[in-house]
């Protein structure tokens, strides 16, 4: 899909296409579409992040709380997204032993609990170790850092989600 089939898209078509870029926050993509003409995908990309960082900080954890755990409940009951099912399945986290799937539950227990938010990583570019990994260290960080770096991993997942929609041909969900 090139950039002027985008541009062309009427609002109902444009949100069917990029509604999920940011994880059931399609209010995001019905949003920037008053921004078109896009330049390029990078100008679509970086109007949905300007969008995202004009948002005050209660917004931003909003979007953060559409997230799903990762591993979590709706994984088990698939009722994750299309999007989040597949980045989910690519690292590994449909396939945890049980030791390994009641620490991820514990951890994101923990981590919701102490920042009033659900972890949030780019699953499709970080695999099994290193989201524990983070998991574990970045439980530790201050809330206002965390809600921040939570908000750069909205962004990868974006950029990535992105990216496999406008190199599909022709576009998948018209
Ligand atoms: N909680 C969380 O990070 N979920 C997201 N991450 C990702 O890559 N896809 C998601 O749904």
């Amino acid at each position: 899909m090139d950039i002027s089939t985008v541009n062309a898209l009427s609002y109902e078509d444009f949100v069917n296409v990029f509604g999920n870029v940011v994880e059931k926050c399609p209010v995001v993509s019905a949003a920037v579409w008053s921004m078109r003409p896009f330049k390029n995908l990078a100008a679509l990309e970086a109007a949905i992040s300007e969008f995202i960082d004009a948002l005050p900080e209660t917004g931003k954890e909003g979007i953060l709380r559409c997230h799903p755990d990762l591993a979590g409940r709706e994984l088990q009951s698939g009722t994750l997204t299309r999007e989040s099912r597949e980045e989910q399945a690519r690292a590994g986290l449909d396939a945890l032993s049980s030791a390994e799937a009641s620490r991820v539950s514990l951890l994101n227990e923990a981590y919701k609990t102490r920042f009033g938010f659900p972890f949030v990583i780019c699953a499709r570019t970080n695999d099994k170790e290193t989201i524990l990994q983070q998991l574990t260290e970045r439980s530790r960080n201050q809330a206002a850092a965390e809600r921040a770096r939570g908000i750069d991993e909205v962004k990868r997942i974006c950029h990535v989600r992105l990216q496999s929609l406008v190199l599909a041909e022709p576009p998948n969900k018209l």
